[in-house]
């Protein structure tokens, strides 16, 4: 996509350039939907390199990643996966929410994300050197996490590290006006009910309403739905399931709309 908007939250934008000029991989940290993903396809239609953006699960192995041998009429034949096309091509590899795939994942991981930059292939036995142009990029959702599903330290400490989180009101109000063509005032309304919202999460929700859903919410109001059911459709339905905790939102957005 040409042209994509990003509005920086802070000096995320010098941090990846400076890592990507210096071969070293980075790690985004952040809530659901606060423009990591976004901002990963800004900085590589900046750097002007492709990108491959796999959607992390825990069935994810690391044959998915590399690539596997696959057989047709004339035999056996070896097919990379999207992380050695990055390696070979010069893109750049961004694993979302990567704490989900399987531990055998860092195997390969980790030789790619320190000084060797190399990419083992066990089943054909070939050793890659990464592409320069190659850059690993892993993000996750801390507040998902438990004992069990947390990064290695050993992997951790590979990355150069960036936090995100829910933007600033102002740079908010910019993307939701941008992303959706809404008028300033009902994008100042929504921002000011989903920090409310936001605020709430520490007690009854799991997760807070992302910039994902107001863009959602502000695309729906834009297109004709009556703001207060586009608000409990995109921003109370979505949080969650428990009648008590809707009520409580369902209150919250009464007093916007
Ligand atoms: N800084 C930003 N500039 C422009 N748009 C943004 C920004 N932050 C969020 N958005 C909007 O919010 C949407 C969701 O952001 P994005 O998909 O990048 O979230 P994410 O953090 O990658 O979520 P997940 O972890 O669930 O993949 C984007 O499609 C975009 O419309």
């Amino acid at each position: 996509m040409a042209n994509l908007n990003y509005i920086s939250q802070n000096n995320e934008v010098e941090i990846f350039l400076a890592a990507a000029n210096n071969r070293l991989p980075v790690l985004l940290k952040g809530p659901t939907g606060c423009g990591k993903t976004r901002f990963v396809q800004y900085m590589a239609e900046q750097l002007e390199r492709p990108l491959y953006t796999i959607a992390c699960h825990d069935d994810l192995s690391a044959t998915d990643l590399v690539g596997r041998h696959l057989i047709d009429g004339s035999g056996t034949y070896w097919q990379d996966g999207p992380l050695t096309r990055a390696v070979r091509e010069g893109a750049i590899c961004y694993l979302d929410e990567v704490v989900e795939a399987r531990k055998d994942t860092t195997v390969v991981l980790h030789p790619l994300s320190d000084h060797r930059r190399e990419l083992p292939l066990e089943r054909t036995g070939e050793l890659i050197q990464a592409h320069p142009n190659f850059m690993l990029v892993m993000s996750y959702n801390p507040g998902y996490q438990n004992a069990m599903k947390g990064l290695k330290p050993s992997t951790r400490q590979r990355f150069v590290s960036l936090s995100f989180d829910y933007p600033q009101t102002d740079h908010e109000i910019v993307i939701l006006c941008q992303e959706t063509g809404i008028e300033k005032q009902t994008a100042s309304l929504l921002i000011s009910l989903a920090q409310d919202l936001r605020r709430l999460q520490e007690h009854d929700l799991e997760e807070a309403p992302s910039t994902r859903l107001l863009v959602y919410c502000a695309i729906m109001i834009k297109s004709g739905v009556d703001p207060k059911q586009a608000c409990y459709s995109c921003l109370a339905e979505p949080l969650s399931d428990d009648a008590e905790t809707l009520k409580t939102i369902s209150r919250i957005i009464d007093n916007y709309f």
